[in-house]
């Protein structure tokens, strides 16, 4: 973001913002849609297509051209293929950054340790995912297991449900499955609720297996269990880990052969791709779970291979780059046309603000620009009927991206539902680009309208959206989406040159709440706190029921 292409782009930004109005812009160029749109067909793998369209963004060819020079300024191509090579890019933690191996299929030659272990990880998930499923596996009664219980957070919690959710069509129905994440025991005792202890499997996914949350809650569901089990030696048959940390998996009792392994190049919120997707396995069957990991390196290959100009996560960071930080936006809403994906913007909240909520560089230095937007959204139509008055109306500019499928899994009604909630899809970044006119609204409403009404009932337009559409939401297609806005995250974090691979900010808050629980029984124990804090902890100790 330094140099003469950030300059040049300010520039661009300042001499061109008032112009780039996009009602003029279509008017203009009858082609825009086919100048600013790519359509995605999968080189490899099982057959994916996407289309995705920036032509409603506030972009022109020359600030498009722009920005790809800046992105080939910053590095972006090396960076990839460092990237690919395994070289370490995490450079504060000293590690590569590979979670492409994961899904990589002998395409890619990457040597690192722990990369030729993939398929045999692999094989385990196939293997235990398909005795559960089949009924061999049996709980400590001999019964037939019926309910998975992952526990974890973050990335050890959110790919899983996102996707689980997103490939619902595709889910053994008879196979109840559970996240329990937060450390607020009602989630874990609410989730218990629904489980029987002889048909119960849990899932520990945790990459360090040092989670606060994740062992206190699976010390919880280990407890539960053993109180109906009575006997130890029937955990092995209803708890399974999934981590990087063999000695403290084996410490909680959770036997060597039931721990499947991932390796510290993977990033948690990197980590559905690698044995933290059991719990996706035991769901939709790992074809299926293979179908997502090809899926996703069909879009590794088009990032690896295709020339700037038509790469689409760079495209998508590109565009991305310059509301962040030319407009000044300050958000990102991900807004998905289909309730299966209705945890996509939760799960990039993690994917996007996690890799690029940074404001020191890769050489250490406070960044003078601004990096990772907000995230946030929720899945159409929902949020019409709440947020989007000030998306449409609102003084701050949102750039939006719209995701949808042509087809539902559920074409209930001869697909009207679908019908209907596509023309909202249509109708919605149609409304943001183009707006209503003081003039429209006057013809609309006629004479003697009250200007108060007219005013209000003004649309500015000229508000940016992006449009991705594919045919199905299939397990291929989801891989593909996923890695399309992972590697988008990538190049974001490559043209603001900070490190998108660590996450030293969690750090801070999880050390003062160690430090305050030690405090909590007694008042005369709070020390070392400012008075609003102490304020706070002196309130609990006083009204706290226990
Ligand atoms: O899988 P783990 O080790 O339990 O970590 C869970 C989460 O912890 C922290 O909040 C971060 O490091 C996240 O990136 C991570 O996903």
């Amino acid at each position: 973001m330094n140099g003469k292409l950030a300059t040049e782009l300010q520039e661009l930004y300042d001499s061109e913002h008032s112009k780039i109005i996009l009602r003029d812009l279509f008017a203009q160029n009858p082609t825009r849609f086919s100048r600013f749109s790519r359509q995605y067909n999968s080189a490899t793998g099982p057959d994916v297509t996407m289309l995705i369209d920036l032509s409603k963004n506030l972009i022109t060819e020359k600030i498009l051209a722009t920005l790809l020079s800046l992105a080939r300024e910053a590095g972006v191509e090396e960076c990839r293929d460092k990237m690919f090579s395994g070289e370490h890019i995490n450079n504060t933690e000293d590690r590569a950054v590979l979670h492409l191996a994961l899904r990589n299929f002998n395409d890619f030659r990457i040597s690192e340790h722990g990369v030729d272990e993939v398929p045999a990880v692999l094989t385990h998930m196939k293997e235990f995912s398909e005795s559960v499923r089949s009924g061999a596996w049996k709980g400590y009664t001999g019964k037939t297991i019926n309910t998975i219980v992952n526990i974890g957070i973050g990335g050890s919690d959110l790919g899983p449900v996102m996707v689980t959710e997103a490939l619902k069509p595709y889910s053994k129905r008879d196979l109840k499955a559970h996240f329990v994440s937060n450390i607020d025991g009602t989630h874990i005792v609410e989730t218990l609720r629904e489980c029987d202890p002889e048909r119960t499997l849990f899932i520990i996914a945790s990459k360090t297996f040092t989670t606060q949350e994740t062992i206190t809650n699976a010390e919880s569901a280990r407890k539960w269990f053993l109180y109906t089990a009575k006997d130890i030696k029937h955990v092995a048959k209803h708890f399974v880990a999934l981590s990087t940390n063999t000695k403290a998996v084996t410490a909680f009792g959770i036997d060597e052969s039931n721990m499947f392994q991932f390796w510290d190049w993977v990033g948690g919120r990197y980590s559905l791709w690698s044995a933290i997707g059991l719990s996706i396995c035991l769901v939709i069957g790992y074809d299926n779970f293979e179908q997502l990991l090809k899926g996703a390196h069909g879009m590794d290959k088009h990032f690896k291979e295709t020339p700037l100009e038509n790469n689409l996560p760079v495209l998508m960071a590109a565009v991305g780059v310059w509301y962040n930080d030319f407009y000044g936006a300050q958000t990102l809403a991900l807004l998905p046309y289909d309730q299966y994906l209705h945890k996509f913007a939760d799960y990039f909240q993690q994917g996007d603000m996690e890799s690029n909520g940074k404001s020191v560089n890769k050489e250490g230095e406070r960044v003078k620009y601004q990096t990772g937007p907000i995230i946030w959204g929720a899945a159409g139509t929902n949020g019409q009927h709440s947020f989007y008055q000030l998306i449409h109306q609102g003084t701050k500019i949102i750039p939006t991206d719209f995701i949808a499928p042509t087809s539902s899994h559920n074409p209930i009604e001869h697909s009207k539902h679908h019908r209907i909630l596509l023309s909202n899809f249509f109708a919605q970044p149609e409304a943001l680009a183009f707006g209503k006119t003081v003039e429209e609204v006057r013809k609309e409403l006629g004479p003697g309208a009250s200007e108060i009404v007219v005013q209000s009932k003004v649309f500015e337009g000229n508000r940016p959206s992006t449009s991705i559409m594919f045919p199905l939401l299939t397990p291929a297609t989801l891989g593909a989406l996923i890695a399309l806005y992972e590697h988008k995250i990538f190049v974001q974090g490559v043209i603001w040159g900070i490190n998108s691979f660590d996450q030293m900010g969690v750090e801070l808050g999880k050390v003062l709440a160690k430090n305050i629980l030690a405090q909590l029984e007694k008042p005369e124990d709070v020390q070392g706190h400012d008075s609003s804090t102490t304020g706070l902890i002196h309130y609990y100790q006083k009204y706290r029921q226990e």
